[in-house]
């Protein structure tokens, strides 16, 4: 049996810092929503008692690195299932960019099995096993818009933006999340207004939702790689209604009401940034299986 699922990016709207853990981690306050560009997981029962990974992208790791094939093992191994598992990953979030990519696919993974072992776990006891691979899977198991605390892993739900584009710019390097986080001065942190956010979303206040836009680990990635702040400043130049980095970056999206507007943006930075992408909001959950 053969099973499709869908493994979308997301995007941090809002991401404050609030203290360094004891355990390493840091205790934050972010406003996340997925947007429509996703990974396809494709999973296909194998005979042997195995787990597989197949991948043509040369960056996503066939082995047990890969977040997907985490998934697969902790859920196999709890639920003492003697079965083996290829997992696909056709790959179209960019890797190492801030947007949850494998953090998508494992989610998508745990989804998947879910339904093709017939464990009959909801989709709560899903998020709590997605914890222990990453810090951003839980979310990604839901999908839709939620403030996570915790390290990222405790989820409210809330009410999707109102649809607009996404421009995504990511300049061809790859960040790692765990030196960004290192680099930050918790003692130094500017707060972003999270408040404000939750506020606008529930109001389906589009501009408020631009003016209150705010990452506190932007200013630890642009130290670190200065073409990820000048990427900013050209979609901002450009027109943009907000920009932003995503999560610990090195993506940066910008948010943008009008067709013709986003395609001057999108045009304007295909001419000098390799990856760029325009995509809709998605916000809503949606079934995603
Ligand atoms: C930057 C974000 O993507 C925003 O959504 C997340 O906070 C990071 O989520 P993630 O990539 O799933 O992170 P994990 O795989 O759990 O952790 C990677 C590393 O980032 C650091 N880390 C992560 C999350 C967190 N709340 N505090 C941290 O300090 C830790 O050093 C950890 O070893
Ligand atoms: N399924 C996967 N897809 C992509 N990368 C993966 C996957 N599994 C493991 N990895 C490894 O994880 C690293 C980070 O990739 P990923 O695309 O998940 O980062 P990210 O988008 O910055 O994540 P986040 O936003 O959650 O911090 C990669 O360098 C890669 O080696």
């Amino acid at each position: 049996m053969k099973l499709l699922v869908k493994a979308p990016a997301k995007i941090n709207l809002s991401l404050d810092v609030l203290s360094k853990r004891a355990d390493g981690y840091h205790d934050v306050r972010m406003i996340m929503t997925t947007i429509d560009l996703a990974d396809r997981i494709e999973l296909t029962e194998l005979s042997e008692d195995r787990i597989e990974i197949v991948s043509h992208n040369r960056y996503v790791p066939d082995d047990q690195r890969n977040l997907a094939y985490q998934a697969a093992k902790l859920i196999k191994e709890r639920y003492r299932v003697d079965k083996g598992v290829s997992i696909a990953i056709e790959k179209t979030i960019p890797v190492a960019a801030g947007l949850a990519g494998g953090s998508s696919d494992a989610a998508a993974t745990l989804r998947g099995l879910n339904q093709l072992w017939k464990l009959g776990l909801s989709v709560d006891e899903l998020a709590e096993i997605g914890a222990e691979i990453g810090s951003d899977v839980s979310f990604c198991v839901y999908g839709g818009t939620a403030i996570a605390t915790g390290r990222g892993e405790r989820i409210e739900h809330i009410p999707a933006p109102p649809p607009c584009w996404v421009i995504l710019a990511k300049p061809k390097i790859g960040v790692s999340t765990a030196d960004v986080y290192r680099n930050l001065k918790v003692d130094r942190i500017q707060h972003p207004n999270v408040d404000d956010m939750i506020q606008s979303i529930r109001e389906g206040d589009y501009d408020g939702i631009c003016s209150s836009v705010g990452n506190v680990l932007e200013e630890v990635t642009f130290r670190m790689h200065p073409e990820v702040q000048h990427i900013k400043e050209q979609m901002k130049r450009f027109g943009a209604d907000a920009v932003l980095m995503s999560g610990s970056g090195p993506t940066v999206f910008g948010l943008v009401r009008y067709d013709s507007r986003m395609q001057r943006i999108y045009n304007g930075l295909k001419g000098f940034c390799e990856h760029v992408y325009a995509v809709r909001m998605l916000g809503e959950r949606e079934k995603l299986e």
